[in-house]
């Protein structure tokens, strides 16, 4: 990986579609541009108080703010008001986001135009592979938007990854009081510390109460920690009240402990600490990669079981993917068989598959890690990328 210090700008407009994958991934590059190869960086994003919940520092009253050296401006209606001195050097939408009209316009009135990305969503399926950096002439005016795709290969942009992240998890985790330490905060005691360690970040849909009734019986001690607002019902009946951040229970080899959402470094720790993680989206997804970590994806869910095919081309290319960690995914995503949602009993006949597979699937992950590695990172391929498209004045 390596740094170019620049002075071009960069804008980067986020719609927050739901959650907080959306902001969590634009928030991440934003930073990375910015602290890494010194980009003018201004982010545009239209939901403030869900970035304020990945990001404690975000004022959500607010219409311009600078927060850890990026520029953050609330999206609201703005359409009117851009000129051509406004627009930055590259200009990258996020997921097809459509950026005001009026600031299109101005990019038209630039001399050069503006590098012009539409950032797409993260998927392993192989189509990605010829669409990505494919120009897309606008139709009235003299400008091209290009499709940038991350993915698992070099044939795409690569997935976001900071320069020294692994070696920063790797300090963590070779510091015997770390993991303790940072847990601690969370209620997990010394004897906690024994246990298998799961963190849970999931959609409702999940067969949760499934799996709780098979760690409940288990022989294994598990500590499950669950962000405050995620796992619905089978929390809270679980726990026997309800699950606001500091609630736990015991039962049989399950202890269910809710903590508080945390800022985004913090979350990841929570996957470097824990033995298996359970991720969900996008952002936590990729980030359970970099943890090294066996985990179990809960994948966005699409209309038609779209995202079933998406689930199947990840589990076929990523090396930790051993049979049983395919057929606890598959079953947690309603995705084995026929789809049909599985029992207790089943759930815990798979997970004690995986569970006797940890090792394995922990060393695999590394594996997978540092064949991720050798794609580069998204902010500098992005970035080299721009410096090959043609000014079209
Ligand atoms: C649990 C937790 C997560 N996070 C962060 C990590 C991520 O940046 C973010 C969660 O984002 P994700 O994992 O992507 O899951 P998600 O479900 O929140 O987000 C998304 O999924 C995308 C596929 C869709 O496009 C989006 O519309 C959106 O739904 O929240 C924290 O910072 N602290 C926490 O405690």
């Amino acid at each position: 990986m390596h740094s170019t210090k620049s002075s071009i700008s960069l804008a980067l407009f986020c719609k927050v579609v739901d959650n907080y994958g959306d902001i969590g991934i634009c928030w991440r590059l934003a930073r990375q541009l910015q602290k890494e190869h010194g980009v003018a960086l201004t982010l545009w994003v239209d939901d403030l108080k869900s970035f304020r919940r990945i990001c404690p520092e975000v004022a959500t009253d607010c219409e311009t703010q600078e927060i850890q050296g990026v520029i953050v401006r609330h999206w609201r209606d703005q359409n009117g008001v851009f000129a051509a001195g406004d627009v930055a050097d590259i200009v990258v939408e996020f997921f097809a986001c459509d950026i005001p009209p009026g600031y299109i316009k101005a990019m038209s009135e630039c001399t050069p135009h503006p590098v012009w990305l539409n950032l797409e969503g993260l998927t392993a399926e192989t189509w990605v592979e010829g669409c990505h950096m494919l120009p897309s002439p606008h139709p009235q005016l003299p400008l091209t938007k290009y499709f940038f795709f991350p993915g698992f290969n070099k044939r795409t942009g690569g997935l976001q990854v900071e320069a020294g992240l692994i070696a920063r998890r790797e300090a963590f985790q070779a510091d015997p009081r770390a993991a303790a330490d940072f847990l601690a905060q969370f209620g997990v005691t010394e004897t906690g510390m024994d246990a298998l360690k799961v963190s849970l970040f999931c959609y409702p849909q999940a067969p949760i109460a499934a799996l709780f009734a098979a760690w409940q019986a288990g022989e294994r001690a598990v500590v499950c920690l669950v962000p405050e607002g995620v796992g619905g019902d089978a929390v809270t009946d679980f726990l026997g009240r309800q699950s606001t951040a500091g609630a736990h229970a015991t039962r049989g080899s399950l202890t269910v402990r809710v903590i508080p959402f945390v800022p985004q470094p913090d979350y990841d720790k929570l996957l470097w600490a824990c033995d298996v993680n359970f991720v969900r989206g996008e952002d936590s997804f990729v980030r359970a990669q970099w943890a090294a970590k066996p985990f179990i994806w809960h994948i966005y869910p699409q209309d038609e079981n779209l995202h079933h095919v998406k689930l199947k081309a990840f589990l076929n290319t990523c090396l930790a993917a051993t049979a049983s960690l395919t057929a606890l995914t598959l079953a947690w995503n309603g995705a084995a068989g026929d789809g049909d949602v599985v029992d207790a009993v089943d759930l815990a006949a798979l997970w004690r598959d995986m569970e006797a597979e940890l090792p394995d699937i922990a060393r695999l992950s590394t594996k997978w890690e540092q064949t991720l590695l050798e794609n580069g990172d998204l902010a500098t391929n992005l970035l080299k990328f721009a410096e090959t498209v043609p000014p079209r004045a």
